[in-house]
Formats: structure tokens, C-alpha cells, sequence
């Protein structure tokens, strides 16, 4: 089994016990239930803005074990006085070390968009990151079909979130594309043998429809490499490694952005 399909089958698992602990009737009493979202669009639109989606993410598949200890309170919001665009938060547990938490913590302390990162492959997923304060879920093409993509895609939009589609290849992007969705992020990185390369990003560019805002994700780590990008039309760039390896992300994060020269 690889990896992408070993994590959506224990999420399907842990998604069924979370439905048993917090049934949606409870996460609908949340706070943020009936709050309305901060538009990732319009921040990676703002001129005054880098563009930059900064991650937090403890480990990963690829890189085992990257920042045990961050302060997801400190991170988040040096992130944002650093000039990053948003936020995206794993809230995966076993392969990524993140919790729910993760993700309520940012909130409390941000005013900005928050992209929730996980595998969602379930209704209850879409609710669930609603209650948590998200503002923007990640479906992944890799692991949905067009009809998944859409319902999941559908939930979100009414409830007032939006959605970020994830795709690595034209076949995904082609059987994918449905107005269920908002953003079109290419990943960079082959989720079966982890290599990444931005020629991903810069061959898929001009296949997606210009109404989508376009975002480039991971293994991102030189200022120029995010000016080339921005020139062939990308206006998002989800970054977690190079910043979240350092002991003060959000320091890593500060010195990165002012070396993309944002007026
Ligand atoms: O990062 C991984 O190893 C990984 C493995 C399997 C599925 C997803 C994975 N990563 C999720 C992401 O999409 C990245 O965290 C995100 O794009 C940031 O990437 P990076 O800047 O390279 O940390």
C-alpha cells in the first residue's frame, strides 16, 4: 500500500470514531459555526501581501520528524507579522503530528485565513473544520473523485468556506475541475516518491482556467524561485518545510519574505 493510501485509511477510521466523540450536532454549537470566513482569495490578491500560505507542520512522510516543540501561538502569529498571506495548519495526527487544536489555537490568536490541511474524505470533515474556525479545506484530486470533489466541494461554499483543490498532473486536473471549487494548488511533490520539483507547477500553469487563483505548493525554498512563479500568473505559495525546520519559524519565515521585495 503507499503512503497516500495507508493515510486515507486511517483517517477513515479516525473519522468514524471522531462522528461517536463529537457528534454534529455538538460541533454546530461551536463558536465559529455560524462566524463568516476570511477570503484566502482576496489576501493572496492584496498587493501589500507576499502571497506566502506559511505552514505548520511538526513531521511529515517524507521528513520524519521537523519541529517537535513549535509554539503553534508564537508561530502563527509571527507568520502573519512576517507578511504571510495565511496560514495552513495540519490537523492530521499520526503522519503529521498536528491535532484540532493545532487549528483553534491559530484562530483564537489570528485575524486571517486559515486553510485546514488534512485528508477530507468525509462530509463530517467539512463540518468539523467549520467548528474548528477554518476558513478554506484542502481536497486532495489524488484521493477524491469528481463527485466527491463536488459534494465536499459544495458543503464547504455554503458553508461559507472556500476550497483549495490539490492537484499534481493534468489527468488529475482535468477530471477534477468543477466550480465547487475555488483554488487550484499544484503540488510539487509526487506524493509516492516524495520528489519535488517546481517544473510541476511552471508545466501545469497555463491548463488551468484563469478564474481559479492559482497556488503553488511545497518544496519552495528560494525567493526567486516564487518571483518566477508569480510571473506565470501564481498568486498563493504553501510553504512549510523551509520555514518550520528552523528552532523560530516565523524568523525563518520574516527573513524569506523580505527577500521577495513586497512594496
Ligand atoms: O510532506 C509530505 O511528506 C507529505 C506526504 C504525503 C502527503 C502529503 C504531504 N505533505 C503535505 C503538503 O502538502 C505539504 O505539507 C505542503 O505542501 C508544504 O510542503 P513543504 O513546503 O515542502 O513542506
Amino acid at each position: 500500500m503507499d503512503i497516500l493510501s495507508e493515510i486515507v485509511a486511517n483517517k477513515r477510521k479516525e473519522v468514524e470514531a471522531s462522528k461517536e466523540l463529537y457528534p454534529v450536532k455538538l460541533l454546530e454549537k461551536s463558536m465559529y459555526f455560524d462566524g463568516k470566513p476570511v477570503s484566502l482569495k482576496k489576501y493572496l490578491q492584496r498587493e501589500d501581501k507576499s502571497g506566502i500560505i506559511a505552514e505548520i507542520k511538526r513531521k511529515s512522510p517524507s521528513k520524519g520528524m521537523i519541529n517537535a516543540h513549535v509554539s503553534v501561538e508564537r508561530t502563527s502569529i509571527g507568520y502573519m507579522q512576517a507578511g504571510a498571506s495565511g496560514l495552513s495548519v495540519l490537523t492530521d495526527k499520526d503522519y503529521f503530528g498536528g491535532s484540532p487544536e493545532d487549528l483553534k489555537v491559530a484562530r483564537s490568536f489570528n485575524f486571517c485565513p486559515i486553510l485546514r490541511k488534512d485528508f477530507m474524505i468525509d462530509e463530517y470533515q467539512v463540518i468539523e473544520a467549520k467548528s474548528l474556525g477554518a476558513d478554506v479545506i484542502l481536497l486532495i484530486a489524488a484521493v477524491l473523485d469528481k463527485k466527491e470533489i463536488e459534494k465536499l466541494g459544495k458543503l464547504a461554499q455554503g458553508l461559507g468556506m472556500e476550497v483549495l483543490l490539490e492537484v499534481h498532473n493534468e489527468e488529475e486536473l482535468e477530471r477534477s475541475i468543477t466550480d465547487k471549487v475555488d483554488l487550484i494548488g499544484v503540488n510539487n511533490r509526487n506524493l509516492k516518491t516524495f520528489e519535488t520539483d517546481v517544473k510541476t507547477s511552471m508545466d501545469l500553469v497555463e491548463k488551468i482556467p484563469a478564474d481559479f487563483v492559482k497556488v503553488s505548493e511545497s518544496g519552495l525554498a528560494d525567493p526567486e524561485i516564487i518571483k518566477e512563479l508569480k510571473k506565470e500568473g501564481f498568486e498563493g505559495f504553501l510553504m512549510g518545510e523551509t520555514f518550520m525546520k528552523n528552532g523560530r519559524p516565523e524568523k525563518a519565515a520574516k527573513e524569506f519574505i523580505k527577500q521577495l521585495e513586497i512594496e
